[in-house]
C-alpha cells in the first residue's frame, strides 16, 4: 500500500514565499514600518513598469530604423563607403577619429616600405645566385644595386621598430590580427607573402590613439593627438622620411617594382606619394587621407546614425552595416540578410587582372560577378533594394589609360575599345544582366560609378541613396502618400 506524503505547508514549498514572509513575534511597530517600506517599494516598482510600458508604446509607435548592409568582396571600398556615410551625416564624430587613423596610416606607410624591402631581397638573393640557377629568371639580372641602395635599405630597417610599437599599441585583446595574406598584385603567377593588418570591429580599437580628455566630439584636432608622447612613432617616421623618399623615387627601385609587377600605388593604403604630409611633425590626418587608409574588416560592425530629410524635415534612424569580405567571413553575411531595406553591393571593376589574395587562383572580377549573382538570387533578399557601386573607376581609368586591355582577361569583351566608356558601360551591362536573369521577383536596377575616396562625388551618391529610402521607407510605414 502506499505511504501518503503529509502536504506541506505554502511556506514550507514555496521557497520565494518563505523569504519575504513576515518574521514571526513581529510586533505591532515592526509591523507597522514593514507595510510602510512595502508600500514604498510597491509604488518604485509601479512607476518602474509605467515607465518600461510607455517605452515599449513609443517603441512600437516610432517607424522602424533603415537598414542598409555593405556587401562586397574584400577591398572592394565597403569601409570606405561607411566612412563617406559618417563625413556626410556626423562629421564631428568622424573627425574626432583622426589621432587613430593617423595610427593606421603610419603602419600603412611602414606596410609599403616593407613591401619595397621584400622586393629589393627578391632581386638581390636572385643576383646572389650562381649563373646556372639564374638562367630561368634572367629578367632580373641586369639589375644592380648600388650602394646607396644598400645603406638605405639598412636604415629603413629600423621602421620594423614603428610596425612593432603601433601593434602594440592597437593590440587590445582580441582587437587586432596579423593576416598573413598572400599579395600578388597581378594574375601573375607570382605570389607573394605579406602581411596586412586586420582589426575586429566589435572592439573599440579607436580609443587606443585617441587622448583620453579630447571627448568624442572635440573639433580641435590639434588636441586629438598627445605630442608629448616619446613614444609616438610619428618621430621616427619623420627623421626616416628623406630617405623613405629617396628608396620610392630611386629608379632601381622602381625597375624592381615593375619587374616583379608589383604596381604599389594601386595598394590599399598607398601613401608614399604624399610622405612630406604624411611624416610631418604634426600630422593630423586630413578627410582625404582617413578615406586612403586601409584597414581590413573582422566580423561586422554596426553603424546608427540620425539623417533628415531635407524637404519633408522629418528624421529617420539609419542602421548601417559593415562586415568582412575575405571569403572565410562571408558565411556570417547570411544573419544579416533579414529585415534589410537596402544592400550596396561593391564591385572594384578596376580589379579585373588582379586575383584575390585570399585564393591566388580566383580572379577578382569573376569573383565580384559570382557573389553578385549569389546575392540577387538570394530569396531572402527578394525585397530588398540592390544597390550596385561599380568602384574604384579612378584606377579603371588609368589603368586602361596605361594599356593594360579589358579583352586580355575577360574573353567576351571581344574587340570592344580599350576606353573607359566602353569598358564601364559593358561591365554595367553585365551586371544589370545577372539581375535580371537571377532575381527572384523582378527588381530596379540601381547603379553608380563610384570612385570612394573622392568624397565630392560620393556625397551626391550617398544623398541620392538616402532620399529614395527614406521616401520608400516612409510609403511603406504609410506615413506619406
Ligand atoms: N583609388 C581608390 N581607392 C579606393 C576606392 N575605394 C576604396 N579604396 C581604397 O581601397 C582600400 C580598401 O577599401 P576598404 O573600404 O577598406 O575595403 P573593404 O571592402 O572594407 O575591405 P574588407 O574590410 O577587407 O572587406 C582602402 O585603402 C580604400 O581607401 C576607390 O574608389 N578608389
Ligand atoms: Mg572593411
Amino acid at each position: 500500500m502506499p505511504t501518503r506524503v503529509p502536504r506541506r505547508s505554502m511556506e514550507e514549498s514555496d521557497p520565494i514565499a518563505n523569504a519575504i514572509a513576515p518574521p514571526q513575534n513581529e510586533s505591532p511597530e515592526e509591523r507597522e514600518a514593514r507595510i510602510q517600506k512595502e508600500r514604498a517599494a510597491k509604488q518604485v516598482s509601479d512607476a518602474i513598469d509605467a515607465e518600461l510600458s510607455r517605452e515599449q508604446a513609443y517603441e512600437r509607435k516610432r517607424p522602424k530604423p533603415v537598414k542598409i548592409l555593405l556587401l562586397g568582396q574584400s577591398e572592394s571600398g565597403k569601409s570606405t563607403t561607411l566612412k563617406n556615410f559618417q563625413l556626410l551625416y556626423e562629421p564631428k564624430a568622424f573627425r574626432a577619429e583622426r589621432a587613430s587613423w593617423r595610427a593606421i596610416i603610419q603602419l600603412n606607410v611602414v606596410r609599403s616600405i616593407h613591401i619595397i624591402l621584400d622586393a629589393i631581397g627578391r632581386a638581390q638573393n636572385t643576383q646572389d645566385r650562381p649563373p646556372s640557377a639564374r638562367s630561368s629568371i634572367s629578367s632580373h639580372e641586369s639589375l644592380r644595386l648600388d650602394a646607396e641602395l644598400v645603406s638605405l635599405k639598412m636604415r629603413l630597417t629600423s621602421l620594423l621598430d614603428v610596425e612593432k610599437d603601433l601593434m602594440k599599441r592597437l593590440s587590445l585583446p582580441g582587437s587586432v590580427e596579423w593576416e598573413p595574406t598572400e599579395r600578388p598584385l597581378t594574375s601573375s603567377p607570382r605570389k607573394r607573402q605579406s602581411r596586412e593588418l586586420a582589426v575586429n570591429s566589435t572592439v573599440a580599437w579607436k580609443g587606443a590613439f585617441t587622448r583620453p580628455e579630447s571627448g568624442r566630439n572635440s573639433c580641435d584636432t590639434d588636441h586629438l593627438v598627445d605630442w608629448d608622447d616619446p613614444a609616438d612613432p610619428g618621430v621616427l617616421l619623420h627623421a626616416r622620411s628623406e630617405d623613405m623618399k629617396r628608396l620610392w623615387e630611386h629608379p632601381t627601385v622602381q625597375a624592381i617594382l615593375e619587374k616583379q609587377h608589383i604596381r604599389l600605388q594601386e595598394l590599399a593604403g598607398f601613401f608614399l606619394d604624399s610622405l612630406d604630409e604624411v611624416t610631418s611633425l604634426r600630422y593630423v590626418p586630413t578627410d582625404d587621407h582617413i578615406l586612403r587608409a586601409r584597414l581590413k574588416t573582422l566580423g561586422v560592425s554596426e553603424h546608427r546614425m540620425r539623417l533628415t530629410d531635407p524637404t519633408g524635415g522629418m528624421s529617420r534612424d539609419f542602421r548601417i552595416f559593415d562586415v568582412g569580405g575575405t571569403r572565410s567571413l562571408r558565411a556570417a553575411w547570411v544573419s544579416y540578410f533579414d529585415d534589410m531595406d537596402a544592400i550596396i553591393f561593391l564591385a572594384p571593376i578596376s580589379a579585373f587582372d588582379q586575383v584575390l589574395a585570399e585564393e591566388p587562383t580566383v580572379n577578382r572580377l569573376a569573383d565580384s560577378f559570382k557573389l553578385w549573382t549569389s546575392i540577387v538570387s538570394n530569396k531572402l533578399l527578394q525585397h530588398t533594394n540592390m544597390i550596385l557601386f561599380l568602384n574604384k573607376v579612378d584606377i579603371m581609368h588609368a589603368k586602361l589609360a596605361s594599356g593594360i586591355r579589358l579583352s586580355d582577361f575577360v574573353d567576351s569583351y571581344g574587340r570592344r575599345p580599350n576606353d573607359f566608356d566602353s569598358a564601364s558601360r559593358y561591365l554595367r551591362k553585365q551586371f544589370h544582366l545577372i539581375l535580371k536573369q537571377n532575381s527572384p521577383i523582378p527588381r530596379i536596377f540601381y547603379c553608380h560609378l563610384t570612385n570612394a575616396i573622392d568624397t565630392e562625388s560620393t556625397k551626391y551618391v550617398l544623398a541620392g541613396i538616402k532620399d529614395m529610402l527614406m521616401r520608400s521607407h516612409l510609403q511603406e510605414s504609410h506615413l506619406i502618400l
